[in-house]
């Protein structure tokens, strides 16, 4: 691979956006790629997916390179040129790399992979919960699938096409695509391109969804004429497929606390001609009271940690801080005594999160199961999905039924 100087400045200029002004990755990279229009897909994807790479393993390239935050642009090449060495990419000889201590790198890599939190590339304090809520071995194992670079999923929208006949359509355009097993509307891309563009999309014959997270809306157990309600409905990508499991018929409500996201999700269910979906903006606790006791089905995608997403979102690991996590696990606990009242006796209730951390899963279910509201209900169900396991985001589900 030959390194071309707009392509490398131009990662680099987005790696001190990301690390020294604390501005998300994809934000930063979607603004990036705007910079230049004679750029192609080949030079997109390398300025993507080098910065990625790069926010993912940020502490062992420090270590590595012997520099600390903030980082000067000279720290941001070195970083870069520890990059290249791994990678097996050959440094350019321009000034900024001169110098570069290739034997060292080796050695300093070699040296630093044997202990985990700079091998992983994380924080203390996060290799730390992670061992005291999941073990030494799964963590282990969990952070080294969540460091993996994450396959791109479309769940095909059954309201318009299916799986055979949407990869039929993407091959017109360009685009390899395999079945997945045990995914029903699942299509995987064999290699990462821009799906985005593609007419395939503008139709709204599908949605990029991760392979787990089709597994929620399935697991609710919908049925066409239902009244559901989508509780932390975000941008839409559960109501989208709510919509679709419940072929337009019936009626989903789909809330949250941030106006601008129901608005996108607006205008995705009008792209995937889902007609039975309507947004409602929690202002106050009024929007919430008004909704007791009337849904057959409620969804909870409950706000988290994300963590069982890292794959797709390296930055998390630098951004998250512990006392985020505690106030998202007290958010968690009242979302759960509060939305569960929506649900009419004998409807069913799926609390779910892309989170692998048990204290804001299974054990958050099981204390919601101690309180008044929660001993109406009973858990019929939950999975637990590790990344390291099925290759796809990390995920908890748990399904609980309202006693009549
Ligand atoms: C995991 S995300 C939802 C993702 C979305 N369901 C999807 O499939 O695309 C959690 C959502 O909960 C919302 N949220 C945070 N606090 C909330 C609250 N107290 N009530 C309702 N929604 C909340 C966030 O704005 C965010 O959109």
């Amino acid at each position: 691979m030959r390194l071309h100087r707009n392509l490398v400045f131009a990662t680099i200029d987005a790696l001190a956006e990301i690390f020294n002004d604390g501005k998300y990755a994809d934000k930063v990279i979607e603004k990036t790629l705007k910079r230049d229009k004679r750029w192609g897909s080949r030079d997109r994807s390398f300025i993507a997916e080098t910065t990625y790479d790069i926010v993912r393993w940020k502490r062992l390239y420090a270590e590595i390179a012997e520099v600390k935050e903030p980082f000067s642009r000279e720290d941001l090449f070195r970083i870069f040129a520890v990059w290249c060495v791994l990678r097996g990419v050959k440094i350019p000889e321009w000034p900024q790399f001169e110098g570069t201590p290739v034997r060292r790198i080796k050695g300093k890599f070699d040296e630093l992979s044997r202990t985990r939190k700079y091998r992983e590339s994380v924080p203390d304090w996060l290799d730390e919960l992670g061992v005291k809520e999941l073990g030494e071995k799964i963590w282990t194992q969990e952070l080294s699938a969540l460091n993996t670079q994450a396959p791109v999923v479309l769940r095909a929208n059954s309201l318009k096409t299916h799986p055979d006949k949407l990869a039929g359509i993407l091959l017109e355009e360009g685009i390899e695509t395999n079945k997945v097993r045990n995914y029903p509307e699942a299509l995987e891309l064999k290699e990462r391109s821009n799906v985005f563009r593609t007419k395939a999309f503008q139709d709204g014959l599908f949605e990029v969804q991760d392979a787990n997270s089709q597994r929620v809306a399935e697991f609710l157990d919908v049925q066409p004429g239902m009244r559901v309600v989508d509780t932390c409905a975000g941008a839409g990508g559960k109501t989208l497929h709510l919509a679709a499991l419940m072929e337009n018929k019936g009626q989903i409500i789909a809330l949250d606390i941030y106006g601008n996201k129901l608005k996108e999700l607006k205008r995705r269910a009008k792209r995937a001609g889902a007609h039975n979906v309507e947004t409602r903006s929690i202002e106050t606790t009024k929007v919430i009271k008004k909704l007791y006791n009337s849904a057959d089905r409620v969804l909870i995608d409950a706000p988290c940690s994300g963590l069982g997403v890292l794959s797709r979102n390296p930055d998390a690991k630098w951004k998250l801080q512990p006392e985020f996590l505690e106030k998202i696990n007290k958010t968690q606990a009242e979302i759960l005594q509060q939305y569960s009242r929506i649900l009419k006796k004998g409807g069913k209730m799926v609390y779910a999160t892309c989170s692998i951390l048990p204290s804001e899963n299974d054990k958050q279910v099981q204390k919601f199961l101690k309180t008044d509201d929660g001993k109406e209900f009973r858990l019929l169900r939950e999975k637990k999905i590790l990344s390291s396991e099925s290759g796809y985001d990390g995920f908890y589900m748990a399904l609980l039924e309202k006693q009549a």
